[in-house]
């Protein structure tokens, strides 16, 4: 039986515990890599790695960034931005972004991703979770899934009933 996730044949779920373990080896792939002044994270998948990035590296300064996707238009880079990036955040350093860590959840076809770049070209741009068409445009991530794979994270999911296994879970 095939089952369909989202649209996408593969399922990827991540509980907290996972997810917590992940975005701190995000932060161990980061740590001696730059110096960053402030954390931009792209809500709102951003928010929760960026908590813990920031705990880890001892950033304080964190700003966020809103774009909203209309996922059926996705890939022709039809988002709008909701909220933008504060310029006193990106005038820091050498400006462009220079001292900016920027954070999210994933990266999927790359359009969320294209779009925050253009805003913060020198900034290091780094996702817990990468497909392979957004890859290029993260400078750091931890783990790759298939472009076929839809991932479930902790804060879409909660605990339901599993029927056994001999009653057609799988059937
Ligand atoms: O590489 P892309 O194809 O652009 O997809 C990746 C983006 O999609 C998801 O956010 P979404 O826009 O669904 O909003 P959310 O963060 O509020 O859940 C995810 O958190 C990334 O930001
Ligand atoms: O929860 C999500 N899982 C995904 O795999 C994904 N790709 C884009 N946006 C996404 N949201
Ligand atoms: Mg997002």
């Amino acid at each position: 039986m095939s089952e369909d996730h989202a649209g996408q044949p593969k399922a990827f779920p991540v509980s907290w515990d996972q997810f917590h373990r992940d975005a701190r080896a995000l932060a161990w792939r980061l740590s001696g890599q730059g110096e960053w002044s402030a954390i931009v994270c792209i809500t709102r998948g951003g928010l929760v790695p960026a908590a813990i990035v920031a705990r880890e590296l001892g950033i304080r300064v964190i700003e966020t960034v809103g774009v909203a996707s209309y996922h059926e238009y996705k890939e022709q880079g039809s988002l709008q931005v909701l909220k933008p990036v504060d310029p006193e955040i990106i005038k820091l350093g050498e400006g462009g972004g220079s001292q900016v860590l920027i954070i999210d959840d994933l990266v999927d076809t790359g359009a969320t991703a294209r779009v925050v770049r253009e805003m913060l070209p020198k900034a290091h741009f780094a996702t817990v979770y990468a497909k392979p068409k957004g890859r290029p445009l993260v400078d750091t991530f931890v783990t790759e899934v298939s472009q076929d794979t839809w991932i479930y994270f902790p804060w879409d999911m909660g605990l339901t009933f599993q029927p056994p296994i001999n009653q057609g879970a799988f059937g």
